[in-house]
């Protein structure tokens, strides 16, 4: 698990580095722009080479100055920060391999902080600086034809929108390798969001000790392009400080999924699965398999009398009751049941209420997707009895429907930073519903009501567009079920659900419909060595 920092996060990591004598801000400053050149260097290892002459005049290179890379250039355009400092270190250290670099300031060097200004200066002694002009810039981008951009004119200090000078350039580059030091300028790296309207649109960004939450939420992955970590010596990542409230990225499998080798199926857990009527089957027969597939000892599916011809000539090892008029009771006097799942291809009618409502007040660990949610969003009472053993699994529309102040505050343009994020909106659900809220998409973030909260993210190397397909929410909700029944607490069930949801996409990979998500997790447990 990687822990996903805050601007403010990183910013006091530094300054209580710096403040133990362990390192200088100088040094830091070094290690980020090294680190920046070695990672273009991986990326595009061409550029390790020289140009050939015939693509471009040779610089005029002193003789202390290696020239492996003679006719590479770059242009480097650096803002009125440490980010700027950073961005003459790069300009400073492609120099010395031969480049030759451009460098435009935004802001007066007289006003840069003490180690952006020391890395100006030294800057200084190799090249120009210019004085920013979006015309005279992007006009150097056409004609300089440079082999690399670097972004380093806004990072983690960014508070408001580009100015328009800035922005101006920076959404009207060149395609080619753009290189953003830390964070694309333009994007809060709190919530993943444009402020205002303009942001780089990078295709490398390199970032330093620990990612931070903007580069996994919302825009930020499209915005970052390739995301690469540079350790610059500041410790472990994993700090042992680290609190309940740290926001962490799942990348792991957990421990909790062994299964005793003495354990008996009811050990494991009874799930109870509820679905809709005749021809609406499909979404819950989902959820049951995933729920079964995850491990759960017995999954029962829960239908009215008119679905159980059409439920019984499709399963086998899932069990089917009547759940009609007579309500849950009957049901739940099964003690061992232990895990409920309402909502995916469930209906909306007022039985459909009295159901989640009889399976509110039964105290069971339950799971609420679908329609149950609208049913919630529709009935302020349902809404008041859920309880801390209950997971709310929304997409964004569920989401809206649930919260629409929320929402309304996601939606607000972005002016400041930190701007209001899906992290902010996941907690703020949470603490209102009083129990998990799982608030999907590429960044499913994960939220207890006690603020404990964890990012899935499905991005860069992580990416699965192919779950968005039809079913997919429904076998989650399965899988959540599942864990559940298996006596994962709801926070811990939510997460897994989702790690796993993700494993079984990406090892399935295209071409995946929502049927081939249980029958992967096998595979993908084989590899945890379960
Ligand atoms: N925190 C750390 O440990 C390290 C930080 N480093 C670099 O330092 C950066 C953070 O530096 P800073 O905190 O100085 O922040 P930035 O360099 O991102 O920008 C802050 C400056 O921009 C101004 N500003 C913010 N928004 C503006 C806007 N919309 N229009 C005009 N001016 C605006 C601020 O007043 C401030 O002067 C990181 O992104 C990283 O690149 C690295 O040197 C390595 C170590
Ligand atoms: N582009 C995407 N990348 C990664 N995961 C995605 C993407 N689109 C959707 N998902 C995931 O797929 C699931 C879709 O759920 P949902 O919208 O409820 O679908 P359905 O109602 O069809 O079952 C969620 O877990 C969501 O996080
Ligand atoms: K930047």
């Amino acid at each position: 698990m990687t822990e996903l920092l805050t601007a403010a996060q990183m910013r006091a990591i530094e300054q209580a580095a710096i403040a133990s004598g362990t390192v200088t801000g100088l040094a830091l400053m070094e290690r980020a722009g090294a680190g920046v050149v070695k990672a273009i260097l991986a990326e595009w290892p061409e550029l390790a080479e020289g140009r050939q002459a015939s693509t471009g005049a040779l610089p005029r290179t002193p003789g202390y100055f290696r020239t492996e890379n003679a006719g590479r250039r770059a242009l480097v355009l650096c803002g009125p920060g440490n980010n700027g400092g950073d961005g003459f270190v790069v300009a400073r250290l492609l120099r010395a391999r031969g480049w030759e670099v451009r460098v435009h300031l935004y802001g007066d060097a007289a006003k840069l902080p003490p180690n952006a200004r020391a890395n100006h200066d030294r800057w200084r002694g190799m090249g120009d600086v210019s004085r920013w002009a979006a015309a005279s810039i992007l006009g150097q981008a056409e004609t300089m034809a440079p082999d690399v951009i670097v972004d380093a004119v806004f990072g983690t200090g960014l508070t408001r929108p580009l100015p328009p000078e800035v922005a101006a350039v920076m959404t009207a580059l060149p395609a080619g390798r753009r290189v953003a030091v830390d964070a694309p300028s333009g994007l809060c790296m709190d919530s993943g969001r444009v402020l205002g309207a303009a942001a780089v649109c990078a295709t490398l960004t390199v970032t330093f000790h620990a990612p931070k939450l903007g580069h996994v939420l919302a825009e930020g992955p499209f915005r970052c392009g390739v995301l690469r970590l540079v350790d610059i010596g500041l410790g472990p990542q994993d700090r042992a400080d680290r609190n309940a409230h740290a926001i962490v990225r799942l990348e792991e499998g957990t421990g909790q999924l062994f299964k005793d080798p003495h354990a008996h199926k009811f050990d494991h857990g009874h799930a109870l699965i509820l679905s809709g009527g005749p021809g609406r089957g499909g979404a819950a027969r989902l959820s049951a398999r995933a729920a079964l597939r995850v491990g759960a000892g017995l999954v029962t599916l829960g239908c009215p009398p008119d679905a159980m011809a059409e439920n019984a000539a499709r399963l086998d090892a899932i069990m089917l009751r009547q759940v009609g008029g007579e309500g849950l009771a009957q049901v739940l006097a099964d003690r061992r049941i232990n895990a409920l799942c309402l909502g995916p291809g469930f209906g909306l009618g007022a039985l459909q209420a009295r159901h989640v409502a009889e399976a509110l007040d039964s105290g069971r660990a339950l799971v609420l997707d679908a329609d149950a949610l609208t049913l919630l969003a529709r009935d302020a009472g349902l809404f008041a009895m859920l309880h801390a053993d209950c997971v709310l699994t929304p997409h964004a529309g569920e989401f809206t429907r649930l919260f629409p102040d929320i929402t309304a505050r996601l939606a607000k343009p972005a002016l400041g930073g930190p701007a209001f994020s899906k992290v902010d909106a996941a907690r703020a659900a949470a603490a209102r519903a009083g129990c998990v809220v799982l608030f999907k998409g590429p960044d499913t973030v994960i939220a207890a009501p006690s603020g404990a909260c964890r990012i899935n993210a499905a991005v860069y190397d992580r990416a699965v567009p192919w779950l968005a397909t039809a079913g997919s929410g429904d076998v989650l909700a399965g899988m959540i079920t599942g864990l559940l029944a298996r006596d994962f607490g709801a926070f811990e069930a939510a997460c897994t659900g989702a790690w796993l949801h993700v494993e079984a996409a990406r090892s399935f990979g295209p071409g995946l419909i929502a049927e081939d998500l249980p029958e992967e997790l096998p595979k993908v447990f084989r590899g945890l060595r379960l």
